[in-house]
């Protein structure tokens, strides 16, 4: 058992060169691989940060895949960006107490259902999920004893030129996500809302600082239960 324990972190090379942890127990459950919830404007470089950490780190963590409404963008395919599925097909799941959370964004619904965010634990890596204001607001009032990041944007000035270089929106859904970030940003100023807020400013030191932020949580967590001592 110690032998799998090690095997799981060795999985973080840099973290494992950088740290002498001993470790001095056996891991019986999995609670030290708590869901990640990482929010931020659209726009302000969710995807790309994580994009990085999936590549760098493919056996450590891994999406909870959501359900939306929305029409895929080129290249996303169903099933691993998202789950597309269609406005009846959504509701259904809502009747049916399907998701962990839910909610309209840009005209669209989006969605985590709880069954997602299960197949990852399955796995015994770290789930994240990239949900929007009212997602981390709904995650809160349940028991999934997540860590919440917010991915901030240098400015609404850049979140505008972003969102434009990407090519992605209508003058209608641009002014839709400008308006809905402002709202994003009110909250994440708000004490206690997020463990930790990461300006992705220059795209190298924003994904340092994910990179030590959910290695740090990672070894805290596993501190905290006993799992590892001298961190
Ligand atoms: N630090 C950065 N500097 C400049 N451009 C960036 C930076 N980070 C991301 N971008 C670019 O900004 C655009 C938006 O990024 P991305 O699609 O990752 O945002 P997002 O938060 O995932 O948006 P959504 O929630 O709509 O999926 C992309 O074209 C991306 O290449």
């Amino acid at each position: 058992m110690k032998r799998q324990l090690l095997a799981r972190i060795s999985l973080f090379p840099r973290v494992v060169k950088a740290c002498t942890c001993k470790f001095t127990t056996i891991i019986s459950d999995m609670a030290a691989y708590r869901p990640v919830v990482i929010s931020g404007p659209s726009g302000s470089g969710k995807s790309t940060l994580l994009q990085r950490l999936f590549k760098e780190f493919p056996d450590c963590f891994a999406f909870s895949v959501s359900h939306t409404t929305r029409n895929p963008r080129p290249g996303e395919k169903d099933g691993k960006d998202y789950y597309f599925v269609t406005r009846e097909v959504f509701e259904k799941m809502i009747d049916d107490k399907e998701f962990l959370e839910h909610a309209q964004f840009s005209g669209n619904r989006y969605g985590t259902s709880k069954k997602a965010v299960l197949e990852v634990q399955k796995t015994q890596r770290i789930c994240i999920l990239d949900v929007e204001i009212n997602g981390v607001k709904s995650i809160k009032k349940t028991d999934l004893n997540a860590r919440y990041l917010f991915v901030k944007p240098p400015s609404i000035e850049a979140l505008r030129e972003r969102l434009l270089g990407r090519k992605t929106e209508t003058e209608e859904s641009l002014k839709k996500r400008l308006d809905t970030a402002q709202e994003a940003l009110d909250y994440a100023n708000e004490e206690g809302s997020y463990d930790k807020v990461i300006v992705n400013d220059n795209v190298d030191t924003a994904y340092n600082e994910l990179k030590t932020t959910l290695i740090s949580g990672f070894l805290l967590s596993l501190h905290t239960q006993g799992f590892v001592d001298d961190l």
